[in-house]
């Protein structure tokens, strides 16, 4: 197989896929990078953070079409949100030909079933997770791609002898939605997919990854100085509010960034000792319109933080502190837990991304833990 490239909209996907990218497999031509759009794309395999989740229709296409024109020699796999969020029909389109769409990720509770995304068990339309999306979460995922040819393929087809026959036999241009609830449902689809554009969650492009001959492993890191760490939760999303409080009842000093202190750019005061203390959690407080206000946040962050590593959740929080930052690509490095993903930037900061709907209430304090151990009181 080609090199591989997975194109991402938004940097905590993206920093996913590249998690799953460092599987068995796919360790071919040693570490994986997240490469910032429009950074330019180092060879082997990559992953691309295209930062194309808020953009009209029209331009995540042109976005698609021009990157993929460039990467012509590369096996693709496009990864979407595993909550539909996003614009699912240019990346469809962009494809031109028949796609395999499975945005199941199982890890995290999410599966198809009957062309219906499911959140732990429950349709996606009645779960909160699209409260802050500008219109309602589709019923089915079809209704994410109005306008488009789809064809929904039940999970008893996924798991049949038949499922490679039954694959050829659909129409040129048509998009396959696809059932699954475990990772082997998904290995079966890459198995049988000849011909078709992968388009799917970070568990697809695992599956795609573990397809691959085995692969050398890598180097283990070397051991580096701790450094101060600074946490940024930029989510509205509820889990994360659980998430900081069991921050707080370990001891992590945090600090309230009122949104319309960041807007107005009067927030630095707040964070004038983040690159001198061991540890400082920023937490945003009251509310403001989105986009602005992370793009006010990374530049706040940027501004403050100095040489710490950070820990950033969820993507477009992030990608808005490395921007600032003037970060083009990350260096992937592991895992803390599913879509906790440590790298390093270019000048030796390490970055731990993180969804902002991933996680149980711990998992902000495991990665700080993972960080740096003697942060926090209390036994991991
Ligand atoms: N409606 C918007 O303006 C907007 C902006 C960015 C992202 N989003 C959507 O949100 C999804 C979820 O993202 P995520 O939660 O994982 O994190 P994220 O970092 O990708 O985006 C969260 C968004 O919520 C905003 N936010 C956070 N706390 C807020 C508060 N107290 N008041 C008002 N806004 C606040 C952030 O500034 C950011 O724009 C994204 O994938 C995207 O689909 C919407
Ligand atoms: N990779 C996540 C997923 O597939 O669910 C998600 O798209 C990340 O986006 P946020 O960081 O904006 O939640």
């Amino acid at each position: 197989m080609t090199d591989l490239l997975v194109l991402a909209d938004d940097l905590s996907g993206a920093a996913e896929s590249a998690a799953a990218l460092r599987v068995r497999g796919s360790r071919r031509y040693g570490p994986v990078h997240v490469a910032l759009w429009p950074a330019p794309v180092p060879p082997g395999d990559v992953v691309i953070d295209l930062h194309s989740r808020h953009l009209p229709a029209a331009d995540v296409e042109h976005r698609l079409t021009d990157v993929l024109h460039h990467h012509r020699s590369r096996t693709v796999v496009t990864k979407v949100d595993s909550l539909l969020r996003g614009n699912l029909v240019p990346v469809v389109r962009a494809a031109r030909k028949t796609v395999l769409l499975a945005p199941a990720l199982p890890v995290a509770g999410r599966t198809v079933r009957d062309g219906r995304l499911l959140v732990e068990g429950r349709p996606l339309a009645t779960t909160a997770a699209w409260a802050i999306e500008d219109r309602p979460a589709p019923d089915t995922v079809a209704d994410a791609l109005p306008g488009v040819p789809t064809t929904t393929l039940p999970l008893d087809l996924v798991r049949s002898k038949d499922l490679a026959t039954h694959l050829v036999r659909i129409d040129d241009g048509t998009v396959v939605i696809c059932d699954a609830e475990t990772d082997d449902d998904l290995d079966r689809l890459v198995t049988a997919a000849s011909g078709c554009a992968l388009v799917g969650s970070a568990a697809l492009v695992a599956a795609v990854a573990r397809a691959l001959p085995a692969g050398t492993p890598e180097e283990p890191e070397l051991p580096r100085d701790a450094r101060s760490v600074v946490v940024v939760v930029g989510t509205a999303e509820p889990v994360a509010q659980q998430q900081l409080r069991e921050l707080e009842r370990a001891g992590a000093p945090v600090v309230d960034l009122p949104c319309t202190d960041v807007l107005d750019g009067t927030a630095a005061t707040h964070l004038t000792n983040a690159a001198r203390n061991p540890l400082t959690v920023v937490r945003l407080t009251g509310r403001a319109e989105g986009r602005s206000l992370s793009r006010a946040l990374g530049r706040v962050v940027a501004d403050a933080v100095g040489p710490a590593d950070l820990v950033l959740t969820g993507g477009e929080t992030a990608r808005q502190v490395l921007d600032a930052l003037g970060v083009p690509s990350l260096r992937v490095v592991g895992q803390i837990e599913h879509g906790a993903v440590r790298s390093e930037t270019p000048d030796g900061r390490h970055v731990v991304t993180r969804p902002g709907s991933f996680g149980a209430p711990d998992s902000l304090l495991t990665i700080v833990r993972a960080l740096n151990p003697d942060l926090l009181r209390g036994t991991p």
